[in-house]
């Protein structure tokens, strides 16, 4: 059985990513609104426009952390922010929807986001992807280091150096599989398990300008920002 050592390096680059993600959380906490007061499928809509922006100026900042990514080509480093932004978006509302509540409160979570006003057609893939997630009881590290890999996906569209974010996500493949084996020395799949997500994490974004755009009102208004980012209007 192979000993898993982390070097240094590792732990500081660990480090410096998990200081990242907690540096950049959302403000407020979506979660606490939601469980607080029933909305309209208006308001919702408003709150889910107002969260995916902030969440993309948060993704924004949490990238420009990642030792090197400020390095790579600037229309590159646009083509990362712009392929990721919705994976991102998904991965942090699964990671709050995953997040233990007091007895009912993740029920009634549930309840709120099915009523929210998506479309019926796409609450059971989310909610499949969001238990799936729970499933892993993946920790902060984890967590973080899986956000940086979506970020740093060589096979974006219009990235033109693939080599240098290859070599970027590299060392945080190595190191989120080392966790992976020291978190979780019972489950020798685990590593393979959570990239796995990331294949379901694709296949959940491919709906998600449908998602938005089916949202049960009239006149879907998006920020400027969030037109850039998904594919609407
Ligand atoms: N965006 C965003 C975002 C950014 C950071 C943190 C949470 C976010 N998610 C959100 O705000 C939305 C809310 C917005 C109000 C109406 C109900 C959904 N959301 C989504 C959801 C994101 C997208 C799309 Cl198309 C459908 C749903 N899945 C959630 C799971 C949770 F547990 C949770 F609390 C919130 C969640």
């Amino acid at each position: 059985k192979e000993k898993v050592e982390i070097t240094k390096e590792q732990k500081a680059l660990t480090k410096v990513i998990v200081e990242a993600y907690n540096r950049h959380q959302i403000p407020q906490d979506v979660a606490k609104k939601l469980l607080q007061d029933q909305y309209s499928v208006e308001e919702n809509f408003l709150l889910l426009t107002e969260m995916a922006t902030s969440q993309v100026q948060v993704i924004v900042e949490f990238t420009k952390s990642i030792p090197g990514f400020l390095s790579l080509d600037h229309e590159d480093q646009i083509a990362l922010l712009k392929g990721s932004a919705v994976e991102a978006m998904f991965l942090r509302s699964a990671q709050v929807f995953s997040k233990k509540m007091p007895n009912g409160h993740n029920g009634i979570l549930e309840e709120r986001i099915r009523k929210s006003g998506i479309s019926e057609e796409f609450i059971t893939p989310m909610f499949n992807f969001y238990k799936s997630i729970i499933g892993l009881h993946m920790s902060l590290e984890e967590q973080a280091l899986l956000t940086a890999i979506t970020i740093l996906t060589p096979d974006r569209p219009y990235v033109k150096d693939h080599q240098a974010v290859e070599k970027l996500q590299e060392p945080m493949l190595d190191v989120l599989r080392k966790v992976c084996v020291l978190q979780h020395p019972q489950e020798p799949q685990y590593f393979a398990r959570l990239l796995g997500r990331l294949t379901e994490l694709r296949t959940l974004t491919h709906y998600h300008a449908e998602m938005l755009t089916s949202w049960r009102m009239n006149d879907h208004k998006f920020t400027p920002l969030l037109c850039e980012i998904w594919d609407v209007q």
